[in-house]
């Protein structure tokens, strides 16, 4: 059961606890995107609303510096690809901030937004550059998301065997309805993955 007061989807009703870490008053999860059109920004409060609002604490990077991830012990960052595999304005503005940030160790997930059908060639490539520049930090990934119900033709956002996407991979342009699926079964397995830590 999640905890009381919980605004978690009743889905969760019937989990085992949400690892110790995480099942405090404060919010302990920081979530950090870009978002040009809005796309990653509405996944983003969805994800909110899944993992529960008071765990949650949602930051628009255009207007927060990236060094407030520091703050947290689990983030997720959300990305969208844009301009033939090119990354989101303002992660590319604060893109240089991310070397010099302290993660190490900290539990990160990773969702990206993009077009399978328009941009086959840059399919969330951003998601991709995101995650070959946080493993720098050492950071421990969770979120891995298989690569299945998906054609386009190349993507940066793959794991070197093509299995799994480097994290959730969203594309509301084609399949808008799976979008609210993909993102309760996501948050599903980032919990199960957190449990295991
Ligand atoms: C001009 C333009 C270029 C785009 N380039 C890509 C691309 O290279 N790869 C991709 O996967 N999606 C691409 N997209 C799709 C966007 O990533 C998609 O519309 C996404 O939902 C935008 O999210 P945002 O509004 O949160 O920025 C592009 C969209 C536009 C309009």
């Amino acid at each position: 059961m999640h905890k009381a007061g919980s605004t978690a989807a009743t889905a969760y009703n019937t989990r085992k606890p949400i690892s110790l870490t995480i099942m405090t008053d404060t919010a302990q999860i920081g979530l950090f995107y870009g978002s040009s059109t809005c796309y990653t920004e509405m996944a983003a409060e969805k994800i909110q609303a899944q993992l529960g609002e008071e765990l949650v604490d949602i930051h628009n990077i255009k207007d927060v510096p990236l060094k407030d991830a520091e703050g947290y012990d689990i983030l997720i960052f959300g990305i969208s690809t844009w301009d033939f595999g090119e990354l989101q304005e303002d992660w590319e503005s604060s893109w240089e901030d991310i070397r010099d940030l302290n993660l190490e160790g900290k539990v990160v997930a990773l969702y990206g937004l993009g077009d399978q059908i328009g941009y086959t060639d840059w399919f969330q490539d951003a998601l991709g550059m995101l995650h070959d520049e946080l493993s720098i930090l050492g950071v421990h990934f969770i979120g891995y998301w298989p690569n299945q119900g998906y054609e386009f033709a190349q993507s940066k956002a793959l794991t070197e065997d093509g299995d799994y996407f480097v994290g959730l991979s969203l594309d509301d342009e084609n399949q808008f309805e799976q979008t609210d699926d993909r993102i309760q079964q996501w948050v599903n397995q980032l919990v199960d993955e957190m449990q295991s830590i």
